[in-house]
């Protein structure tokens, strides 16, 4: 096969290739009907129903190929958007569009120090030595650092230079190896940081996994549609379907509960009293919505899992 030519009108859309976010990524295509399949070894698979091209890149090279419009569409993290902001500013024709926050991937890329040390604040690491993955966000926090602590002491910034040096991975040893006084690193459970000893005294960048698009993508049409494939995939994931039976004059008050996306579907029942209700509800409060519901009187609570969703 020549994949090179058969990449021509195609969209090309990049997803990690391995990691943390790579699973949820294979789950979010299949669930928007993107059939595809990788050959062993290879990191480009055409898209069988679509006219489309999947590409896999490590999560943190995509920025660089979406922003310089090489690929068109990307999945990562937004904590290696705003590195590849911080260090490749845009242009008129280079750049990065955020398209759609995934809700997954959640992690915070946050200032650790030791946790029995004498630093407490970020303030107090101005003029030492970082270590970290992400210099770019961090040359860039830690220069604003500088301008504040310069002013409050009336020095010049410069005489409060703060070093910064990057490792690959395995951040959280710098301090240990005593080649670090502090580092900048992802914080998701928190237990790396704690079996390390340190303590997180400031937040850099909160992230989740991101829909991005190059600034001029091949097909927009084709963008749009795979974006409105995509959010219903995240709202089906986000909402479940609760129906129920409740007294026609208790309407009102199970409406404050169930609200809907717009508003609850009310059916009539064969019981001039009764009405059966049915709306979308997070997922994550139904739990106490049902408690709330039940508590006013309404029966024959239901919550049902959506397949798949196009809502606005
Ligand atoms: N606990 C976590 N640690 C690291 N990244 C996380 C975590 N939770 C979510 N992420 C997200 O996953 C993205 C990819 O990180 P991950 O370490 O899986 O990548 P990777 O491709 O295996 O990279 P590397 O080989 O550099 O470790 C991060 O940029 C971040 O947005
Ligand atoms: O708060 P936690 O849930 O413990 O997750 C955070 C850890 O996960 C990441 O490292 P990863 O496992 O990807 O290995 P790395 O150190 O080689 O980057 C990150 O760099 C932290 O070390």
């Amino acid at each position: 096969m020549d994949l090179v030519n058969s990449l021509n009108d195609r969209l090309l859309f990049a997803v990690p290739k391995k990691g943390r976010l790579n699973q949820a990524c294979i789950e979010l295509l299949a669930g928007s009907d993107i059939q595809f399949h990788r050959h062993n070894r290879l990191d480009i698979a055409l898209v069988k129903n679509l006219p489309l091209a999947l590409v896999f890149l490590p999560a943190s090279d995509i920025p660089t190929f979406v922003g310089e419009g090489r690929v068109d569409l990307g999945i990562t993290g937004r904590d290696v958007v705003a590195e590849h902001e911080a260090v490749t500013p845009a242009t008129e024709t280079s750049g990065i569009k955020e398209l759609m926050d995934l809700e997954f991937g959640r992690c915070k890329l946050q200032v650790q120090v030791p946790e029995k040390g004498n630093i407490h604040s970020a303030e107090a690491l101005v003029g030492k030595t970082l270590v970290t993955s992400f210099t770019g966000l961090s040359e860039q926090y830690f220069s604003e650092m500088e301008k504040k602590v310069a002013g409050a002491n009336g020095e010049s910034g410069d005489k409060l230079k703060t070093t910064i040096k990057y490792v690959g991975g395995s951040v959280e040893a710098a301090c240990a190896l005593g080649v670090a006084d502090g580092i900048v690193d992802l914080v998701e459970s928190g237990e790396t940081m704690r079996a390390a000893g340190l303590k997180a005294i400031a937040t850099v960048v909160d992230s989740t996994a991101v829909l991005i698009s190059s600034k001029h993508p091949s097909d927009p049409k084709l963008v749009e549609l795979i974006t409105n494939r995509i959010k219903g995939v995240i709202t089906a994931q986000k909402f479940v379907l609760c129906t129920y039976n409740v007294e026609r004059k208790n309407l009102a008050s199970a409406s404050k509960i169930t609200p809907g996306k717009r508003a609850p579907t009310v059916m009539s029942l064969d019981d001039e009293a009764w009405v059966a209700v049915q709306a979308m509800v997070e997922r994550k409060t139904i739990a106490s919505v049902m408690d709330d519901l039940s508590a006013m009187g309404a029966t024959d609570i239901m919550v049902t899992k959506i397949e798949n969703t196009r809502t606005c």
